[in-house]
């Protein structure tokens, strides 16, 4: 481990730690200085209260400051702010603590990687989270790091999984009343995928809850996705295979999770969306419906105990993780009854609302971008489908606007043949099973989508002109932010999608921004680093915006 304090000329230390409760963090969407947790709060719905920016002045937002990373790669970070101090991280998990109103430096931390590293998609990270005076951070070599916020000095080290395995760490973890909680990526590597809970204190594992069952994983056959489209599954076909061989490929069948769960206080329930079956395009030797992968699941939050569980895409072939974060909200019923509920966002380009209580699939959107040929099965000669194994929406998280009553969702459209081969396990190495590929000469484009979560129809679409990675936020001033690959970091009014502001950082604005107010002045943040998996320009900044 090293610390760096290398603060622009002379060391500048943080005076008062941070010291957030559990109150502070279970209140976090409900006040608008601190954005504690990286999607906003335990609902995840990114939306930030406050409205001193909004739709009357947000085109005189301006930079307070841009703070440049010692690490130009990908950045898909949330960052947190505690007291007017902002952690965030970057790929290859360093973290740094900086002052969210000046953006000068406090600590730099960079995590001392192990040998092994396995990810799909780039050496991303997407934050920390905070719980008293600790920050938590996955690490890419598969570890769980508990930091002091003050100093930046590491408190403990534990190892989540093996990264030999092809168990790695992309997602930023949740703490909630002394439990961090972590998935794993690795649907790519033919891992079986988990979600643990960690005590804070001291890093000792307190349960583990695998989204792959060593028993019933072949599930119910399902012929339909939850659309009701037929998949062209040969279910005859792979019965007899599970009659013959059985269902001992559990211990490799995939299943990460690598997007944060969402956390409800009152049924002490977490939901967590579940990534693909591995390989991902050659499902000949994983009959059944592989669960619980592609699917959302909801467990006991104190025992990891599984609750109920929703499939999206019974025996995927496509890499079509469930990915972007669960969402809690009320919506309308089909009576018009309000009800609690849970969303979520497909790599299909559908937003799926769920009863809360028991999973039941309360309505679907309309299709967000083009959807061709579904549900193709993919050919060694490849087959066209869309959308491509990227979405639809990506790991992008959706904010969501209990004004407007709309969620908006970042979509791609990538056009994409998908290819099979055989192939046999290769032990923590890369197993696609195949290949998904970008077609040449084929536009690609992007689209925010508005989605109306009483009805699932799309109030409103602003197109762009590539396709769509990273988070957006909602704000109470009625504003959508985002960003694209280009570096445009954009704000929309939220009830029409008018684009009202924006303002080019230089490099992709594919992380995830977030909202805070520091002395009574409202800022907005976000990350200006690229993408690796759509190869969006790289650089190495965090850009903070106020009103002058
Ligand atoms: O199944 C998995 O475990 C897994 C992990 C990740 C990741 O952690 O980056 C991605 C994917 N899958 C994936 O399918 C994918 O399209 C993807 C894009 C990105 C990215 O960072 O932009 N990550 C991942
Ligand atoms: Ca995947």
């Amino acid at each position: 481990q090293e610390i760096q304090n290398k603060a622009g000329g002379g060391a500048t230390e943080i005076q008062k730690a941070p010291s957030i409760t559990q109150d502070q963090l279970n209140a976090a969407d409900r006040q608008g200085d601190n954005w504690l947790h990286t999607a906003g709060g335990y609902a995840q719905q990114r939306y930030y209260p406050g409205t001193q920016i909004n739709t009357g002045n947000v085109k005189k937002l301006r930079p307070a400051f841009m703070f440049q990373t010692e690490v130009k790669e990908s950045m898909e970070t949330a960052p947190i702010v505690a007291d007017g101090i902002m952690y965030f991280t970057t790929s290859y998990n360093h973290v740094y603590a900086i002052d969210a109103a000046t953006g000068q430096e406090f600590w730099h931390y960079k995590h001392k990687m192990g040998p092994i590293t396995t990810f799909c998609c780039g050496p991303n990270n997407k934050g920390v989270a905070i719980e008293g005076g600790k920050l938590f951070m996955g690490t890419l070599d598969a570890k769980l790091v508990a930091l002091d916020a003050k100093t930046g000095k590491l408190l403990w080290e534990t190892e989540i999984a093996d990264p030999e395995k092809g168990y790695s760490e992309t997602m930023a973890p949740t703490v909630v009343d002394g439990k961090v909680l972590i998935g794993t990526n690795g649907g790519e590597y033919g891992i079986r995928g988990f979600v643990k809970a960690f005590n804070s204190a001291d890093g000792k594992l307190l349960w583990t809850f695998y989204t792959i069952p060593e028993k019933g994983h072949e599930g119910v056959w399902a012929q339909n996705d939850a659309t009701g489209r037929n998949m062209k599954r040969d279910i005859a076909a792979e019965k007899a295979q599970f009659a013959s061989g059985g269902g001992n490929f559990y211990q490799t069948l995939g299943g990460g999770v690598w997007m944060n769960p969402a956390v409800d206080l009152k049924s002490r329930t977490i939901f967590f969306m579940v990534g693909n079956p591995s390989p991902d395009l050659y499902g000949a030797e994983r009959p059944g419906d592989n669960l619980y992968t592609d699917s959302m699941v909801a467990v006991d939050l104190d025992s990891g105990a599984y609750k109920w569980h929703y499939q999206y895409i019974a025996h995927d072939v496509w890499d079509l993780d469930a990915v972007s974060p669960a969402i809690l909200l009320d919506v309308k019923d089909e009576n018009g009854k309000m009800v609690p509920a849970v969303m979520h966002a497909g790599k299909t380009g559908h937003v799926y609302v769920h009863d809360r209580a028991t999973g039941k699939l309360i309505r679907f959107s309309e299709a967000m971008i083009p959807q061709e040929n579904m549900w193709s099965l993919p050919t060694a000669q490849g087959a066209r489908m869309l959308p491509g194994a990227n979405g639809g929406v990506e790991w992008s998280p959706m904010a969501y606007s209990p004004k407007t009553r709309l969620a908006y969702a970042l979509n791609l459209h990538q056009p994409m043949t998908y290819h099979v081969e055989t192939s046999k396990y290769p032990g923590g190495k890369l197993w696609l099973g195949g290949a998904f590929k970008v077609i040449e000469g084929e536009k690609q484009w992007g689209r925010l989508a508005a989605v109306n979560v009483d009805t699932g129809k799309i109030a409103w679409k602003f197109d762009t002109e590539q396709p769509l990675i990273g988070g957006a936020l909602a704000t109470a001033g009625d504003l959508v932010f985002y960003g694209e690959g280009n570096g445009l970091f954009r704000a929309l009014d939220a009830r029409n999608g008018k684009l009202l502001w924006q303002f080019n950082c230089g490099a992709g604005a594919n992380a995830q921004p977030v909202s805070y107010t520091v002395k009574g002045k409202q800022y907005v943040a976000m990350g200006c680093g690229g993408n690796t998996q759509l190869d969006f320009k790289r650089g190495n900044t965090m850009v903070a915006f106020t009103l002058d």
